[in-house]
């Protein structure tokens, strides 16, 4: 494959780049083309923003940065097709508005606060009638398709496209395909008339049917063809809006007087660009009566616990909505941002806190939370729907699980633990009063693009006005907003005092979460107590669990159900027989057998009884193995001398353990006297082995087997590295340096930007990921120090810029959250810098889409590789298969990197396609 043609330092496909809209006739654009984010490849049209035939004055010019991300129109393949005055020119309704037709120089900013100087950015077509249109109206053969996951709103979109088309421009042929994409080519169609859907918008749904998988393009576009349908109106998510792509390109190929419309659908919000997706507020409303519910129950009861589990695979935004809207919720845990339960600053700590201040807590949970601790403790292989989604265990239940198990077993508090899944409930619902608004007008613009001539766009509202976006514009944007809310808001504490917030789509999503409550904090940022050696956490000692720990050391069966223990009389992992009598083992306070499904769940999904629902058979068999039933309750897990194990070591660590253990329980009286006796002695051990340990690290460098207990020895610097860095118990995320996971828009984007500002351009978007503005920053090394220096004096900053967001950082620093802290710098952050500085220079690979050569990774650090790995592989994950380009660096263009993940031929075929067409040939 010969790339030479393309130049990967500019990710922006098929756009112009103009000059600033009061010269509008000027034109220039650039033959740079990158393929990665948009999945059509199309001609760009380089005549001027006119669709009207009205040819403008092309002339090379400096350019400011300007970008229009323009949408396809069918005169790239079909320029001689002809135009018709817009009907509406004649309707009494139009009439009677002076300005009817959108102007095609009218464009949407999609940054609405700029700085002198600063490039203009990225721009959108204004939705809305155009004076010309490209369809007869007797001649409209419409077809509306519905597909993905329900979502309120999705009947009234319908009702309005079949009542837009019929009112405004008179098109009575309107067929609905019913089942999503699968129905095209296997089902009848419907008549849609203005009186079938009249009432429709009432109902929850979709009229239509919907389905997963069956995207078949050949077939659909065959059919489109039989049917004689020249427009195509397709509602649904990101999957459904990459198979319209895929529907346009092949209509493109066959050259079909075929426009194809998205209406971009999903109750998740999670589509970027756009300010928010239809059904999202009603979905909002109604989680709040689940909300609601959970407070009423607890607050009814003795140190009662509420789990509201909300929709959200990859983003929290309904779950954070939902519980910024209700002041009842304790916490909230969302997808992005990782979570960890044990330990200081672990949630059963939070929730103890909670129940002893307040006797009641409520969380709320995004169903993507917290994934990967349930599939791990399910030992569940991941499963994916017929659209290749990640299929999701039910984290609601693990949780609950848990915290139950957490508070009856080890902590011997009783706590009345309700659990709401209103998931779907809330998805089924219609939309509400003002969604009905909006799905109105998406559809109309919807209508009025087709109408218009364009193809292959979405539509929606870009900082409230309503524009046509490429399709797959919006994929690299996702996760960067989502990214930047829950950095800034992970949990929020039930007595939230204030908040800041400013909600900008410019900016992303930006809440900064802050409460009343003083934050404990250690002199030093390594975490001072050891914690249980959990699945999921990693020791405070900087040990990482290796597999020798899981070695089976007991075994037993207790009542059905066989559990074991590892060298450290760890976790269980347990087998059941069939037709166990799990109400044994779960019975609440009155013994009564739970309510919970976990027990059915867990062996659903794996046909082997998990860790969870069985804490008694874990107690028996860590008994056994351990020799006294302080095992898994008190965390003792060093068995004592035997199979190897140090006797001394063991005793030391266990003396440790229960130590951590006496001190998180002297608030519920549990502790012992002996282990009081002990405590001194054994802090000061404690701090001993943290010297030496960080000694150790310094001489061994990034990686170490300790012989004697077989833990290997990862220097993750302050709070870890990699994936790892968030299971650590004392990590608390830096917002102020966090340069973790995909960039914001903006940032991500590498908005093109004339070479005198691009530097500067440079730090104003990567300040955007940050959420903390600078300007005015010279250079990385120089902005650290800056950072230090502003955070040692809040009002002694000398930029500017920098001071403003100083304060807010201050008053963070002040009254912290602990779940999203600000904190002094340390010599530890000093290290973050270089972290994050590091990190930074990963990030140019990841935005170039470059893969890093031999020599290049031998200067890489292990968190650099890992960071690396991990973003690559949350592209993947996220299905961008196209975000990771390839091509090996340098000169050696012509290259392309063939792995076994595929992206490279998804490349290949997806998008280099466009060349030949004009669109990926340099000038
Ligand atoms: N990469 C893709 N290319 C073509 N069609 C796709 C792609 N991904 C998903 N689809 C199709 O889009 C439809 C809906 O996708 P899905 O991911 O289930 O829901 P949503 O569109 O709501 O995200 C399915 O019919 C699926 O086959
Ligand atoms: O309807 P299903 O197949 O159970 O899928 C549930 C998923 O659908 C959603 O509601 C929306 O997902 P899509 O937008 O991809 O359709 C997710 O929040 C949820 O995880
Ligand atoms: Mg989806």
């Amino acid at each position: 494959m010969n790339l030479t043609n393309l130049n990967f330092s500019n990710p922006f496909p098929s756009r112009l780049f103009l000059k600033p809209i009061n010269s509008f006739k000027y034109i220039t654009f650039k033959h740079q083309i990158n393929i990665k984010n948009s999945f059509i490849t199309h001609p760009i049209r380089a005549q001027s923003l006119s669709h009207d035939n009205t040819p403008i004055e092309i002339d090379e010019v400096e350019d400011d940065g300007f970008v229009l991300e323009d949408v396809p129109h069918l005169t790239n393949f079909l320029p001689d097709l002809p135009t018709y005055p817009n009907p509406l020119e004649y309707s009494q309704a139009y009439a009677i508005v002076k300005n009817t037709f959108v102007s095609p120089e009218d464009v949407l900013a999609q940054q609405i606060v700029v700085q002198k100087g600063s490039p203009r950015g990225a721009h959108f077509r204004r939705a809305g009638p155009r004076k010309k249109v490209y369809f007869k109206s007797e001649e409209v053969k419409a077809c509306i398709v519905t597909c993905g996951g329900l979502c309120p709103g999705i009947n009234t979109v319908i009702r309005e496209i079949v009542c837009g088309l019929n009112n405004m421009y008179g098109v009575n042929n309107i067929l609905g395909i019913e089942g999503g994409y699968r129905g095209f080519y296997s089902k009848n169609t419907m008549e849609l008339t203005p009186k079938i859907v009249n009432d429709i918008h009432k109902r929850g749904g979709t009229i239509l049917q919907t389905s997963r998988g069956g995207h078949d393009t050949n077939k659909i576009v065959d059919n489109i063809q039989d049917r004689g349908i020249n427009q195509v109106y397709i509602i649904g998510g990101d999957g459904t809006q990459k198979g319209a792509a895929a529907i346009s390109k092949e209509v493109e190929r066959r050259r079909l007087h075929v426009a194809v419309a998205g209406i971009p659908k999903t109750i998740d919000n999670d589509i970027a660009v756009i300010d928010k997706s239809f059904g999202f507020d009603t979905a909002v409303e109604e989680a709040q009566r689940a909300i609601n519910a959970a407070h009423v129950e607890v607050e009814s009861v003795d140190n009662g616990v509420g789990i509201v589990k909300l929709m959200g695979r990859y983003s929290g935004f309904i779950a954070m909505f939902a519980t910024l809207a209700s002041r009842d919720v304790d916490c909230c845990l969302i997808p992005e941002s990782p979570f960890y339960l044990e330990g200081e600053g672990g949630l059963y700590e939070y929730v103890q806190q909670r129940l002893k201040e307040n006797r009641h807590v409520v969380i709320v949970l995004a169903e993507g939370a917290g994934q990967e601790y349930v599939s791990e403790s399910a030992n569940a292989n991941v499963e994916k729907d017929a659209s290749g989604n990640k299929l999701l265990l039910d984290v609601g239940l693990w949780l609950t699980q848990k915290i139950k198990d957490h508070f009856t077993t080890v902590k011997k508090i009783p706590i009345n633990m309700k659990y709401i899944d209103p998931t779907y409930m809330i998805r089924a619902v219609p939309s509400n009063a003002s969604d009905n608004i909006y799905c109105t007008l998406l559809a109309q613009s919807a209508v009025h693009g087709a109408m218009a001539g364009y193809s292959g766009f979405t539509v929606g509202p870009v900082n409230s006005r309503h524009a046509y976006i490429p399709i797959g514009i919006q994929e690299n944007l996702v996760v960067a907003v989502t990214w930047l809310l829950s950095r800034h808001a992970t949990c929020l504490e039930g007595h939230v005092t204030y908040w800041y917030g400013k909600i900008d789509r410019t900016d992303g999503l930006l809440l900064v979460v802050m409460t009343n409550k003083k934050k404990q904090r250690t002199s030093n940022r390594t975490p001072r107590v050891p914690v249980r050696f959990d699945d999921h956490v990693v020791s405070s000692l900087g040990h990482k669990r290796t597999q020798k720990d899981d070695e089976v050391h007991v075994k037993k069966t207790v009542n059905g159900c066989t559990g074991e223990t590892d060298k450290i009389g760890k976790t269980c992992v347990l087998e059941r027989e069939e037709n166990v009598d799990n109400t044994v083992l779960n019975k609440d306070v009155s013994g009564n057998k739970s309510n919970n499904k976990e027990t059915s769940k867990t062996s659903d999904v794996s046909g082997s009884l998990s860790q969870y629902g069985i804490t008694e058979l874990e107690k028996e068999v860590v008994k056994e193995a351990v020799g006294c039933d302080n095992g898994p309750d008190k965390g003792a897990h060093m068995d004592v001398g035997e199979d190897g194990v140090d006797k001394n070591e063991a005793e030391k660590v266990n003396s440790e353990l229960r130590d951590v253990h006496a001190n998180t329980d002297n608030e519920t009286a549990v502790k012992t006297d002996s282990v009081n006796s002990n405590k001194e002695e054994a802090n000061a051990k404690e701090d001993k082995t943290k010297k030496e340990k960080d000694v150790s690290r310094e001489d061994v460098g990034n990686k170490q087997v300790n012989e004697e207990d077989g833990f290997e020895v990862v220097n993750y610097k302050k709070n870890g590295g990699g994936e790892e860095r968030f299971k650590k118990p004392n990590y608390k995320p830096n917002t102020q340096t966090q340069k973790f996971g995909p960039k914001k828009q903006g940032a991500g984007k590498e908005m093109y930007v004339p070479k005198n500002v691009q530097n500067k351009s440079k730090e104003v978007s990567s300040e955007v990921n940050t959420s903390v503005a600078t300007p005015q920053k010279e250079n990385t090394k120089e902005n650290a120090q800056n950072k230090i220096d502003v955070n040692k004096s809040a009002s002694g900053s000398k930029k500017k810029a920098w001071s403003v967001q100083n304060e807010i950082l201050e008053a963070l620093r002040r009254s912290a959250n602990k779940y999203s802290a600000l904190e002094t710098y340390d010599e530890n952050e000093i290290s973050e810098l270089q972290e994050m500085k590091n990190r930074e220079k990963v990030d140019v690979f990841i935005e170039q889409n470059r893969k890093p050569t031999d020599d290049e990774i031998k200067g890489w650090n292990i968190d650099m590789q890992a960071y690396y790995n991990q973003r690559v592989k949350h592209m993947v994950d996220k299905g961008k298969k196209s975000v990771v380009n390839m091509a090996t660096s340098g000169a050696e263009k012509d290259d392309v990197y063939e792995d076994n993940t595929g992206i490279a031929k998804c490349m290949k075929e997806e998008n280099v396609k466009g060349m030949g067409k004009g669109v990926l040939e340099g000038n």
